[in-house]
């Protein structure tokens, strides 16, 4: 069975996109998700992602990591989807109901309403969300939130200094997050920008995480770091984040199509 899929990015985090609204696939299990997104076997890709018929929204959005797990949440796939479906809609995601909407080459997001009590990050105990009593190294303080899927965001003086590659898998695996989680190190530079890296959960570094950007602007408004409306400089570009009156963050910026393809089912399952 071939099989069409959509080579999609947001700031050069890269999707792999499968549409399943019309016609059904078969399901696709960890193993399979996670050869697809191999870049030495597979077509290569941060995270796969499956669109669904859904009962609660428009169409559903399943979210799978490189390492092949499913998770509930991803900012930059969900600036793609709006590119591709090209009309404004509610999504189901398994963190929650979202609002797509294609602005110009991108897409406006309400990605929601964030989470911060410790047992929905979630943490393995109780303890203060804004101002975590624990450190790695010099990484101390961070603070954690959910915007779907989980955060801890590390505030330092130069995030290009934070050796990621090394830290951030120790600090996803930590018992400390059940969950695993995604990891952010990020420097404030004015009330309004912010400069940051992410090591992402069951993924690794990557070029952007709109989620881990929803999550330090979050994060640095209520440390009263930056306003109500703040840019999100990752790697790969810029990001706008608003947290609005309604208590809902808004997420703006680009995406793009590179190529479309199709692939053998059977080279996968
Ligand atoms: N790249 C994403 C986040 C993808 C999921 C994340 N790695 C997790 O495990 O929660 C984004 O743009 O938000």
């Amino acid at each position: 069975m071939r099989v069409p899929f959509i080579k999609m990015h947001g700031l050069g985090n890269d999707f792999v996109m499968l549409d399943a609204r019309a016609e059904p696939l078969p399901p696709i299990s960890h193993s399979v998700a996670a050869a697809l997104a191999d870049r030495q076997t597979g077509i290569g890709c941060d995270q796969v992602i499956l669109l669904q018929p859904s009962d609660i929204a428009d169409f559903a959005m399943r979210i799978f990591n490189a390492d092949g797990g499913e998770v509930e949440a991803c900012g930059n796939a969900s600036r793609a989807v709006a590119l591709l479906h090209g009309t404004k809609a509610e999504v189901e995601t398994s963190g929650g109901i979202i609002t797509i909407e294609p602005v110009g080459h991108g897409a406006r997001i309400d990605m929601g309403v964030p989470k911060f009590e410790w047992d929905s990050i979630p943490l393995a105990y109780a303890m203060d969300t804004l101002d975590m009593p624990v450190a790695w190294e010099w990484l101390v303080q961070p603070a954690s939130v959910n915007v779907g899927n989980p955060h801890v965001v590390f505030f330092v003086e130069d995030c290009d200094t934070v050796p990621l590659d090394r830290l951030g898998p120790l600090i996803e695996t930590d018992p400390l997050f059940p969950a695993g989680i995604n990891v952010n190190v990020a420097t404030v530079e004015s009330t309004e920008s912010i400069r940051l890296r992410v090591w992402e959960r069951g993924a690794g570094l990557t070029r952007a995480c709109g989620t881990g950007a929803c999550a330090t602007a979050i994060a640095a408004m209520r440390r009263g770091l930056v306003g109500r409306e703040t840019r999100i400089t990752l790697p790969g570009g810029m990001l706008t984040i608003e947290w609005n009156d309604a208590g809902r963050i808004i997420m703006t910026g680009p995406a793009s199509e590179s190529f479309r393809g199709s692939f053998d089912w059977g080279d996968y399952a």
